[in-house]
């Protein structure tokens, strides 16, 4: 039987999970409804509170769930990086970031995977037109407009979410930026894949989403990953700016 998005190949949903027990079921569920054809791997960080034991109970119920052991908590970026790969060893075409809190809505992943369809990477956007957050504190949502400000001075991307968690990459995508290069560990991984996507000539879109808050457990944000984003974009910005000058030099 065809399914709605056949012609997009293989589709691998990717959740990173740490201390996520009361959600994972239910994002799982809510994913398996949204879009029955996809898999989903999720990439535990061998959470306390055993999550991985829960994502285990599912996957052994259903084929289209796996489960990635990790040794200890390493990151959004490091665990993304996993399930990546794993993906790309089993020749998934398409392969997507999704939080497990319920902050990402999975009835809005066909929406992604459509616009994927004429792009390389799509991005899950809060700040264009439609887009949305629910139930954010402000604090937290001065710091993601700040943080898509900052990045787009020192990039000079022309993105309006490029730190949002919510994508849907091909296969070739992942492949051309090579994430062998990629080190950020917290949640800058978002912009530095956001940017060598852009600066490699991938077809990068954004569509909106609506972002909700988590209702259950805890947010990983912490000032050591708002520091090492500003830090790495700040000297990639520099690195960028400099670049830009030596080209103007060489050409006057
Ligand atoms: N395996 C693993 N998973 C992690 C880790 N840190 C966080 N996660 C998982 O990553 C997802 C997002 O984590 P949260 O801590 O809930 O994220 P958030 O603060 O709501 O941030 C979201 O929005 C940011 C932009 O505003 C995004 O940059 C970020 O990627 C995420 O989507 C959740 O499923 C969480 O369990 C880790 O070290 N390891």
């Amino acid at each position: 039987m065809s399914t709605p998005f056949a012609d997009l190949g293989k589709i691998l949903v990717i959740i990173p999970t740490y201390n996520e027990a009361e959600n994972i079921e239910p994002i799982v569920r809510r994913l398996r409804d949204a879009v029955p054809e996809a898999d989903i791997l999720v990439a535990d960080d061998n959470s306390p509170d055993g999550t991985g034991d829960l994502a285990d109970k599912l996957a052994a119920n259903d084929d289209h769930v796996h489960v990635l052991h990790r040794k200890g908590k390493e990151g959004l970026g490091a665990a993304y990086i996993a399930g990546f790969r794993w993906g790309i060893e089993r020749e998934y075409d398409v392969l997507v970031e999704h939080d497990a809190d319920g902050s990402h809505q999975p009835e809005q992943l066909p929406r992604l995977l459509t616009a994927l369809r004429d792009a390389d990477l799509v991005l899950g956007s809060r700040y264009v037109k439609g887009g949305a957050v629910q139930n954010w504190p402000k604090s937290r949502e001065i710091l993601s407009r700040g943080g898509n400000i900052y990045t787009r001075l020192a990039l000079g991307v022309p993105l309006k979410d490029a730190t949002g968690g919510y994508r849907a990459f091909r296969r070739a995508t992942l492949e051309g930026i090579g994430l062998d290069a990629v080190a950020s560990a917290g949640y800058c991984f978002q912009v530095d894949l956001a940017w060598r996507a852009v600066k490699a000539g991938f077809r990068v879109v954004e569509v909106p989403i609506t972002f909700v808050e988590r209702e259950r457990g805890q947010s990983k944000m912490s000032r050591a990953i708002v520091i090492e984003a500003m830090a790495r974009v700040g000297k990639w910005g520099l690195g960028h700016r400099a670049r830009q000058l030596r080209g103007l030099v060489r050409k006057g």
